[in-house]
């Protein structure tokens, strides 16, 4: 079993990788790995860090209760919430929370059906599908400013078989069964998004696919 100190340097490296891709802007997003799922442990990035300088002490473990182990004069995140409500749903190995402008436009652009619609692409694969004409529904959630009721509605929407959940604008939380998989989810949704957000975009202008 990977030990708390492997997870925290997961989570750091994960931090590392979305802060350069300009996903983490302002101190905003967190991170988490898990540590033992019975009873439920993970690592997770304190509330307040600026995620492009991440150090060892900026990662807390944090139990079901959302309770520090050990001695810190930190906070976990906010939205602990959400990630304790992800871990009891689905089988997850880490949960990764970013905001980036395309993930809000597209969020804010179907917000009243609920989810957006991606069909016939091949990054489709990078979620796990790769039957022919795949078509993945990922979720929309408003942005409940009750963090409870946030983890309660993202883990309500949240599908093994779709690895994201999108929060009206706000941000997007990806998960996998692994650190790996939820990063490759997570750059597939970014992907997804900002092809979504482009198209749209000229089809309102006018393009219509030959
Ligand atoms: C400055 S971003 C506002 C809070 C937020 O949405 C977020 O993702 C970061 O919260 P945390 O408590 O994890 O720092
Ligand atoms: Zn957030």
């Amino acid at each position: 079993m990977p030990t708390y100190n492997e997870q925290a340097e997961g989570v750091i490296e994960l931090a590392r990788f979305a802060s350069e891709k300009g996903w983490l802007p302002a101190t905003s997003g967190n991170l988490s790995v898990l540590v033992e799922r019975d009873p439920l442990l993970f690592a997770i990035t304190r509330s307040g860090a600026d995620k492009q300088r991440l150090t060892d002490q900026d990662v807390l473990l944090v139990d079901a209760h959302m309770q520090v182990q050990g001695d810190t004069p930190y906070r976990p995140s906010a939205e602990t919430t959400v990630h304790v409500a992800l871990y009891h749903k689905l089988p997850c190995g880490s949960i990764l929370h970013v905001h980036t402008v395309y993930n809000n436009l597209v969020s804010e652009l179907f917000a009243r059906q609920g989810y957006v619609e991606i069909a016939h692409h091949e990054l489709l694969k990078a979620l796990g599908h790769w039957e022919e004409n795949a078509s993945v529904r990922i979720p929309i959630v408003p942005n409940w400013s009750d963090l409870n009721q946030l983890g309660q509605a993202v883990a309500d929407v949240a599908q093994a078989d779709v690895p994201a959940v999108l929060v009206r604008a706000h941000g997007v939380y990806a998960f996998g069964e692994t650190p790996d998989a939820a990063r490759r989810h997570l750059e597939a949704v970014e992907f997804l998004c900002e092809y979504v957000y482009r198209l749209e975009l000229i089809r309102a202008a006018g393009f219509v696919a030959p």
